[in-house]
């Protein structure tokens, strides 16, 4: 089968700072992996090692097998996108436009104009997002979750066989939400697109991805399918908040329950998953 993505033993950070240490862990071709942990623990820094956008000061990073910094930038830029939380330093683009950006690494050469399979693929992107109403608004006009949408659209018009992904929900409502989470996983399994996601959502998570690493002050705390992560005593011991961790009711995947105003004691971890239901009177 193979990995789409090896880290391994890497060492990186900013100035002279690092964030991340050690940090081993795969991506199986076509399976959705969730990185999760609390603030500052390094997700999003492990998104940009995993891009390329930070060179690793120790260990290394391969995409498909080969040493992410042997790629020429627009060979793998055709291979692997990123759909950050905002578009970015981007200003005076149509939603149309700025969505087409996606095609740059598919033109043959800077003057090149795109073609009509690149317009196709541009419109295809826009409506699975649906934002086709909105193609020929400006960027800037468009509402918070409909910007998130746009970044999505532009980094699936780019045709990749990696997503990365950081938040990809975290402006949108629950309807929204289940839309763009199911469309993601209908591209992995009707394509094979490999995603990793940056979620702090663990019930997404569980629903939605197969394999979870739960980071902790830059080093993996936690990895494997989510039953094996989201329990009560590791989430308690990863961010120090007591939770209960019960089945979802129809999928049976794990899902978190919070506990407000509990403070963090040696029992809150050990909840059984029948407690909450009938704590709540269910
Ligand atoms: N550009 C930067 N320059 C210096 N330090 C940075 C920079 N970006 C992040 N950091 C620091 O690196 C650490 C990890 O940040 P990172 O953004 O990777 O965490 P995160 O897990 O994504 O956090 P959050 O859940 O809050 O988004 C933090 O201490 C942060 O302050």
């Amino acid at each position: 089968m193979g990995f789409a993505l090896e880290v391994r033993g890497v060492r990186v950070g900013y100035a002279a700072d690092p964030v991340l240490d050690g940090v081993t862990l795969e991506v199986h071709r076509g399976e959705w992996l969730a990185v999760a942990g609390p603030n500052g623990s390094g997700k999003t820094t492990l998104l940009r090692a995993l891009t390329g956008f930070l060179e690793p000061w120790g260990g290394a990073v391969y995409l498909e097998g080969t040493a992410l910094s042997a790629w020429r930038p627009s060979q793998r830029a055709r291979r692997m996108a990123v759909a950050g939380v905002e578009p970015g330093p981007v200003t005076g683009l149509t939603v149309a436009e700025y969505v087409a950006l996606g095609r740059t690494p598919h033109l043959q050469g800077m003057w090149s104009w795109e073609g009509p399979r690149d317009r196709e693929v541009v419109a295809r992107a826009l409506a699975w997002v649906g934002l086709d109403p909105l193609a020929d608004r400006p960027l800037e006009t468009l509402s918070a979750g409909q910007r998130q949408k746009a970044v999505l659209a532009r980094a699936l018009a780019q045709e990749p066989v990696v997503l990365l992904l950081d938040e990809p929900t975290s402006h949108l409502d629950l309807r929204h939400q289940v839309e763009i989470m199911d469309l993601l996983d209908g591209l992995r399994r009707g394509l094979g697109l490999t995603l990793v996601a940056v979620l702090h959502d663990l019930n997404l998570a569980a629903l939605y991805c197969q394999r979870l690493v739960l980071l902790q002050d830059g080093r993996v705390a936690a990895a494997g399918e989510p039953a094996q992560v989201i329990r009560a005593d590791v989430l308690r011991r990863v961010y120090g908040c007591p939770v209960l961790v019960v089945p979802h009711p129809r999928l049976g995947v794990p899902q978190v329950a919070l506990l407000p105003g509990v403070p963090p004691g040696p029992e809150a971890g050990s909840c059984r998953a029948d407690e909450p239901a009938a704590a709540a009177g269910a």
